[in-house]
C-alpha cells in the first residue's frame, strides 16, 4: 500500500474528540469569563470613562482650567462650578478633566520600557538558562534593591526635571518584574512537546521564542500590564504631587491633590472629587488586572515528561568523546552508505551526589536506507534515551558519549548550531503524543508552512502547495480543509499524520519514531504503522522505531534491537528473532505477547522488574529474572556474542534456549 492510498481515519470534517486534551483555556476565554462579572464591567466602564473624558477634556470641560474667579474661591459645588473651585477660583471639574491626560499618557512610558527590556531578556534567558540565568538574576536582584523613588528624584535633579528621562529610568527599574514573569513562563513552556517539535524541525531560536513560547506568556503579560500600569500611574501622581516632571502651569491630578492638601483643615471638600477620581481609577485598574488573573487558565497544556535539552558532556564522557572527535571529525567513508550508525553510545545523568549515572550503556547499531530498526524492551530499558541521544536532545543533566554518525558525519561532537541544522533536514522525530507535539495556537498550515519555509523557502503559493502535498503524502486527501484546522479540531490519527508530515517537511534521510502509536486507538495504530511502512518504502527512509510492543516490531520491523537495563541484549532480523529468540529476555517478551494468549490460561509474564540503573549488577543484568541463569552468568560482564550472520546475543547460554525446557508458557518464566 502506498502512502497516498492509506486511508486516513477521521478525514472529512475535522473532529474534536471527547476525552482528548483541547487547547485548555485561552486568554480570550479568560477575558470572556472576567467580563461576565458585573464588578468587572463597572471597573472597565470607569477606566473607559476616565480615558475618554481626559481625551475629550477640551470639549467636555465647562470652564478654562486655568481661568481664575477670585470672587468664588474655595466655593464648594455650585450651579456654575459643579465640583467647586480651588483657592484661585479655578473650576475643579475642568481641572480634573484636563489633569488626567498627561498622567495617563506618561504612565505608558515606564510600561513600554519595562516590556521592551523584560520580555526579550526573559524569553532568551528562560530559554537558554545556565550562566545567562545566573547573571540576569543578579542584575534583577540589584534592580529590585534600588529604591525607585530615590533614584527618580536624583534623576529629576540631574535631568533638569525631564519627565521623559524620569519615566524611562523608572521603566528600567521595574523591568525586573516583567523579566521574572517572562522567564518563569518561558521555562515552563520551553519543554512543551510542540516546542521540542519545532526545535527538532530545525526552527531558529528566535522564531521558536516568538511563535511558540511568547503566546503562552502573553496572557500573564497583559494581566501584569494592568497592575504595572496602575503602579506607574500612582508613582507619577506622586511625582506630580511633589511638583516634579509635569508642567506646573498645567493642571495635573497630583498637583490637585497637593492643592487640596493645603486646605484639608478648612475646606476638606476640595480633596473629595480628586480623591474619588484617583482612588477609583487606581482601584479599577487593579481590579481589572486581578480579575483577569483569577480567570486566567493555569495549566494550559500537557507537559512533556522528558524535557529535551542539549547535553553537557560529563568529564569522563567528554574525554571519550574527544577521542571520538579525533577519529571522526570528518565524515567516515566506511559507513557512508549507512544513514545512521550508533557506536558504543553511553548516556549518563548527573546524580544528586554530583557523580554520573549511566542509563544507556554501550549501545551499538546501524540502520540501512529503507530499513526499519526497532528498539524494543520494557519500560526503563533505555530506548527513549538512546533515541534522544541520537537526535542530540537529552533531558537537562543528561550527556551522551560514544559515536552517532549520520551519513558518516559525527553528530555527538557537533555544536548546537550545527546540530540544529541537521535536525529536521537530515534526521527527524515523530513523537508519542501528536496532540501535544502540535502548537494549539496555530493552524496546521501555519505550522507545516513554517518548517517548509525553513527548509525549502519559496513563495507563499509554493509553500502552501508543498504543505498540501505533504498532507496528501501522509494520506490526508482533503488537504486544503485540514490545513486550515487547528490541532484541537483533529482526531488523534489525523494529528499523528500531521506530525509525520512535519517530520517529513525537511526531507530527512532518517526518521526516529518514539512509540508513535501508543497514544492512539488500536485501529488507528494499524493505519499509522501502515503509513510509516509505506512512506519508508516509497521515500527510502531509515526508520528507528521505539516500542515496547513486539506486535509492532513484527508488523513493521526489519531488524530488532532488544534492550534490557541500558544494553542491547539481542540484535537480530525480526523474522529470525520471532522464530528463534536467542536471549531469554527476548523469549520472555515473546511469550508474554497477548496475541499468543490462550483463552483460560494465565498470560506468561517475566518475573520481577527491570533493575534501576543504580542497581545494575556487574554481571548479566537479566540474571535475577532469568530461568537459565547459572553461576557463570554471575561471574562477570557478558559481551554481545555473535550467534549468526546478522545476529548477536548477550547470553552465554543461548544454546539452551532452543527449545527452552519448561520456559514461559509452562511457567518457568512467570
Ligand atoms: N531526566 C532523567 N534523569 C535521570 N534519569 C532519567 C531521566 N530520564 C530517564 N531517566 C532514566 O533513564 C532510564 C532509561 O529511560 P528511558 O526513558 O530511555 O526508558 P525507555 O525504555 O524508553 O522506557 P519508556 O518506554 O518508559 O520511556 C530509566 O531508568 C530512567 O529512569
Amino acid at each position: 500500500m502506498t502512502a497516498a492510498t492509506v486511508p486516513a481515519q477521521g478525514v472529512g470534517e475535522p473532529v474534536a474528540q471527547p476525552g482528548r486534551p483541547r487547547p485548555a483555556g485561552t486568554f480570550s476565554s479568560a477575558v470572556r469569563a472576567a467580563l461576565r462579572r458585573p464588578a468587572v464591567l463597572v471597573a472597565l466602564g470607569w477606566v473607559v470613562l476616565v480615558v475618554l473624558s481626559s481625551a475629550l477634556a477640551g470639549v467636555l470641560a465647562p470652564h478654562d482650567p486655568l481661568a481664575q474667579d477670585l470672587d468664588h474661591t474655595l466655593s464648594g459645588p455650585t450651579g456654575t462650578y459643579l465640583l467647586g473651585t480651588d483657592e484661585l477660583g479655578r473650576d475643579l471639574l475642568s481641572r480634573i478633566l484636563h489633569g488626567g491626560g498627561s498622567l495617563l499618557l506618561a504612565a505608558l512610558i515606564p510600561l513600554a520600557v519595562s516590556y521592551l527590556l523584560g520580555v526579550p531578556a526573559g524569553l532568551l534567558v528562560g530559554y537558554v538558562g545556565g550562566k545567562a540565568d545566573a547573571v540576569a538574576d543578579f542584575v534583577v536582584n540589584v534592580l529590585f534593591a534600588i529604591p525607585a523613588l530615590v533614584i527618580v528624584l536624583a534623576v529629576a535633579v540631574v535631568s533638569n526635571n525631564n519627565l521623559l528621562v524620569m519615566t524611562v529610568i523608572f521603566g528600567v527599574i521595574i523591568s525586573g518584574g516583567i523579566f521574572r514573569l517572562v522567564r518563569a513562563s518561558t521555562q515552563a513552556s520551553r519543554d512543551l512537546l510542540y516546542v521540542d517539535a519545532a526545535r527538532v524541525s530545525g526552527v531558529a531560536r528566535w522564531t521558536i521564542l516568538l511563535r511558540h513560547i511568547l503566546p503562552n506568556v502573553l496572557g500573564p503579560l497583559i494581566v501584569q500590564g494592568f497592575l504595572l500600569y496602575s503602579g506607574a500611574f500612582l508613582f507619577l501622581t506622586s511625582l506630580s504631587f511633589l511638583g516634579l516632571g509635569f508642567d506646573p502651569q498645567q493642571p495635573s491630578w497630583g498637583q490637585l491633590v497637593f492643592d487640596a492638601s493645603g486646605h484639608l483643615d478648612t475646606d476638606p471638600w476640595m480633596m473629595v472629587p480628586i480623591g474619588i477620581v484617583l482612588i477609583a481609577t487606581v482601584a479599577a485598574l487593579n481590579y481589572l488586572g486581578n480579575s483577569l488573573l483569577a480567570t486566567l487558565p493555569t495549566a494550559r497544556r500537557a507537559r512533556l515528561l522528558t524535557p529535551l535539552r542539549r547535553p553537557q558532556l560529563p568529564p569522563e564522557a567528554a574525554a571519550r568523546a574527544a577521542g571520538e572527535r579525533r577519529r571522526s571529525s570528518a565524515a567516515d567513508p566506511a559507513d557512508h552508505d549507512l544513514p545512521l550508525v550508533v557506536e558504543d553510545l553511553v548516556v549518563s545523568f548527573r546524580t544528586s551526589e554530583g557523580g554520573w549515572q549511566s542509563v544507556v550503556d554501550g549501545v551499538s547499531f546501524a540502520v540501512r536506507q529503507g530499513q526499519t530498526l526497532c528498539l524494543v524492551g520494557e519500560s526503563g530499558c533505555g530506548k527513549t534515551m538512546t533515541a534522544m541521544a541520537t537526535l542530540g536532545l537529552l533531558p537537562e543533566g543528561g550527556a551522551a558519549a560514544g559515536s552517532v554518525r549520520l551519513g558518516g558525519r559525527e553528530l555527538l561532537t557537533l555544536s548546537e548550531k550545527d546540530m540544529a541544522q541537521v535536525r529536521g533536514s537530515q534526521i527527524a522525530l515523530i513523537s508519542q503524543e501528536p496532540m501535544v507535539a502540535l502548537d494549539p495556537c496555530f493552524s496546521v498550515r501555519s505550522q507545516l508552512g513554517e518548517v517548509v519555509t525553513l527548509h525549502r523557502g519559496g513563495s507563499r503559493v509554493e509553500v502552501r502547495q508543498r504543505v498540501h502535498d505533504l498532507l496528501r503524502l501522509v494520506g490526508i486527501p482533503n488537504a486544503e480543509a485540514v490545513a486550515k484546522s487547528y490541532p484541537h479540531q483533529l482526531s488523534g490519527g489525523m494529528a499523528q499524520r500531521v506530525c509525520i508530515a512535519l517530520a517529513l517537511a525537511g526531507e530527512p534521510r532518517v526518521l526516529i519514531a518514539d512509540e508513535p502509536t501508543t497514544a492512539l486507538d488500536p485501529t488507528i495504530q494499524a493505519e499509522i504503522l501502515d503509513l510509516l511502512r509505506s512512506l519508508q518504502e516509497s521515500l527510502g527512509l531509515a526508520l528507528v522505531l521505539v516500542t515496547h510492543d513486539l506486535g509492532v516490531v513484527a508488523d513493521i520491523g526489519d531488524v530488532a534491537a532488544v534492550m534490557y537495563a541500558g544494553q542491547i541484549v539481542e540484535l537480530a532480523p525480526v523474522d529470525e528473532l520471532l522464530a528463534t529468540p536467542r536471549h531469554p529476555y527476548s523469549r520472555g517478551l515473546l511469550d508474554a505477547m497477548p496475541e499468543d494468549a490462550v483463552r483460560g490460561e494465565q498470560l506468561p509474564t517475566i518475573p520481577g522488574v527491570v533493575p534501576l540503573p543504580q542497581d545494575w549488577p556487574a554481571h548479566c543484568r537479566f540474571a535475577a529474572r532469568c530461568p537459565l541463569a547459572a553461576d557463570a552468568c554471575r561471574e562477570g560482564t557478558i559481551p554481545l556474542i555473535r550467534v549468526g550472520d546478522e545476529r548477536s546475543s548477550r547470553c552465554i547460554r543461548t544454546d539452551e534456549l532452543d527449545p527452552i525446557p519448561g520456559l514461559a508458557k509452562t511457567g518457568a518464566i512467570r
